[in-house]
């Protein structure tokens, strides 16, 4: 597959702190890539890296199979574009704003108002020409800001935390957006989230980001705790792991790998625990459900099994998983 970027051996750090380390990751063009971990994970920092707008300290990275140089910096810079998490807009109107990137490539005035005002109608801004900026809600500005990213089209479009100050409207018309960027002008996007059920639904790929590192695990359960003698001890669950290592401090099981069943389970899962049904939501077109165990665990199963089970909040159920469904690191 035809990669937009791969990254070698990244090494990124703020002063002596370390913020990625990435030992290989490539990132398909044409493609949807959902960049998936929680707060202070390294995400924006990824994205700025994807964007050229910050240097790595070390490694390499290739832009559309050709390695990238430092000089090379400012003219890629206009081949990608970064929709901030907390976007910088200049004080003025919102054309002002969408048509800036337009002028700085040097387009003439008629397209720069064609294009503008076409990115505008795509974000959901139509009518808002003339505001100013500093009248506008946290979503309103987000859009600004993507419709000033999208009017160059960019090849690559990067989006931090795209929905972090949208409602549900405006959340379907910006996954829809991102969709079509992709499937009809063969574009590619890659966008943070720390919302792994979000980041799979949109997604043709994904890439879960820890602490600065990808990691080959869903981050939906994720615990802190110590490992001893092959248990995982988070201070209110004991967790039983197949890996032989000792030097961890976090352990996922897999959503997809816990088994639900109203009896004691005679299954030989090493992990067995009674807990309580504390939520039942919509995820990805399946079922979350969250279960109390001490901890509380996030399993994804189908409408069937929650009707069979007759489960619903507050109800007590059985919860199993081998020690393979867990990843510790
Ligand atoms: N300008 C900076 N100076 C020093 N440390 C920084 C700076 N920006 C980020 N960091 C640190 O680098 C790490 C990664 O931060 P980053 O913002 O990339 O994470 P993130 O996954 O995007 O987090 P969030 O979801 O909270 O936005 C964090 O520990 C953060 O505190």
């Amino acid at each position: 597959m035809n990669s937009a970027y791969r990254l070698e051996h990244l090494v990124f750090a703020y002063g002596d702190k370390p913020a990625l380390l990435i030992d290989h990751l490539a990132i398909p063009a044409g493609r949807i890539t959902a960049v998936i971990g929680p707060n202070g994970a390294g995400k924006s920092t990824l994205l700025n890296l994807l964007a050229f707008l910050i240097r790595a300290d070390a490694g390499e990275i290739c832009f559309f199979n050709r390695p990238v140089k430092g000089e090379d910096f400012p003219a890629l810079r206009r081949r990608v574009g970064l929709v901030a998490q907390n976007p910088y807009l200049l004080q003025g109107s919102v054309i002002d704003n969408v048509e800036l990137g337009l002028k700085l490539r040097g387009i003439g005035k008629v397209q720069r108002r064609r294009r503008a005002m076409d990115a505008m109608a795509r974000v959901g801004l139509a009518g808002f020409e003339k505001c100013s900026v500093r009248a506008l809600s946290g979503g309103e500005r987000q859009r600004v800001a993507l419709a000033r990213t999208l009017a160059p089209e960019p090849e690559v479009l990067l989006f931090d935390e795209p929905f972090t100050y949208l409602d549900q409207g405006h959340t379907r018309l910006v996954e829809r957006l991102i969709s079509d960027y992709v499937r009809k002008s063969g574009k590619t996007v890659v966008f943070s989230t720390h919302e792994q059920a979000q980041g799979a639904m949109l997604s043709d790929e994904s890439v879960s980001l820890f602490a600065g590192r990808l990691v080959d695990a869903s981050l939906v359960n994720l615990f802190h705790g110590r490992l001893q003698n092959g248990v995982f001890d988070t201070g209110k669950l004991a967790i039983r792991v197949s890996e032989a290592v000792e030097q961890v401090s976090y352990l996922t099981v897999d959503p997809e790998e816990i088994l639900l069943s109203s009896e004691p389970p005679n299954s030989g899962h090493r992990n067995v625990f009674r807990g309580r049904v504390v939520m039942i939501g919509e995820d990805a077109g399946k079922v979350r459900i969250i279960i109390d165990v001490g901890e509380k665990l996030s399993v994804r199963t189908s409408l069937e099994s929650i009707r069979s089970l007759g489960l619903e909040p507050g109800k007590e159920i059985w919860v199993c998983f081998k020690a393979a469904a867990v990843k510790v690191f």
